[in-house]
């Protein structure tokens, strides 16, 4: 029997606006992720990435087809399962968005807060060896002003990754980084995901880190097409 996938959309269009200015930016999208799977998102700016990684995010609604994620589907969902839903999943984006009043674990504790089964003892534990296997062990007491862009980001993976979700999205993770640190964060975010059987769903328009990819998707006004890996 093969697994349940983490992803699931079926001819899945979207617009913005209305009337006159409404305007498609999604065309019959159709792909299935599988647990474990790392997805590179690639295609110029504008076509319509991010628009896709907010729909499998539950970030805003389906308007039209189907998009299961873990086995839910989203398309009219409540708002209560759809922030049921967004429990489950992680998300890596562009402004890390950590709160500079908090030390380095406590921005990582604070998304399994949302658990309640976690003790604040225990959850201080997952945070620092989240931390400790992003590389950051010595820097957990550390305030994100006292970090380089590249150790924010990995407090920004372990905060998404410590509750070990199912499904994972990261929206441009390396763009502020250089090589190296890139290449670091990429790694790490594969790694934890083999080892969780999570999928992992990256935009981005870095060609150094495609490799990382078990499967690469292309966007391109619009309509999502597969590259084969191989031939990179
Ligand atoms: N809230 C919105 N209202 C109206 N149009 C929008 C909205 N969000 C995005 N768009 C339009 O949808 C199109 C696709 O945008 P999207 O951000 O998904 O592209 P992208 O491929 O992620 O681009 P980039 O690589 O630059 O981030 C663009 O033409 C954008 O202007």
């Amino acid at each position: 029997m093969s697994p349940i996938p983490i992803v699931e959309i079926q001819n899945v269009n979207h617009s913005f606006g209305s009337g006159r200015l409404r305007k498609q930016i999604l065309f019959d999208i159709s792909t299935t992720i599988q647990p474990g799977e790392v997805v590179i998102m690639t295609g110029p700016s504008g076509s319509g990435k991010t628009t896709l990684l907010t729909l499998i995010g539950a970030l805003r609604a389906t308007q039209d087809g189907s998009l299961k994620v873990l086995a839910q589907e989203l398309r009219g969902a409540s708002e209560s399962k759809l922030v049921e839903l967004r429990r489950n999943i992680g998300y890596i984006f562009q402004a890390h968005n950590l709160l500079n009043s908090l030390r380095a674990w406590q921005n990582v504790q604070m998304s399994l807060e949302l658990h309640s089964d976690v003790s604040k003892q225990q959850s201080r534990a997952m945070a620092e060896e989240m931390l400790a296997s992003v590389g950051l062990a010595e820097w957990v007491n550390q305030y994100p002003n006292e970090l380089s862009g590249g150790q924010k980001q990995r407090v920004a993976i372990a905060r998404a990754l410590v509750s070990k979700p199912k499904l994972v999205l990261a929206d441009e993770p390396t763009a502020a980084l250089d090589k190296k640190s890139g290449r670091d964060v990429v790694e790490i975010m594969q790694r934890l995901a083999k080892q969780q059987g999570s999928a992992i769903v990256l935009v981005t328009h870095d060609n150094r880190i495609l490799d990382v990819a078990d499967r690469i998707l292309h966007m391109e006004d619009g309509y999502l097409s597969s590259l084969d890996v191989a031939a990179l």
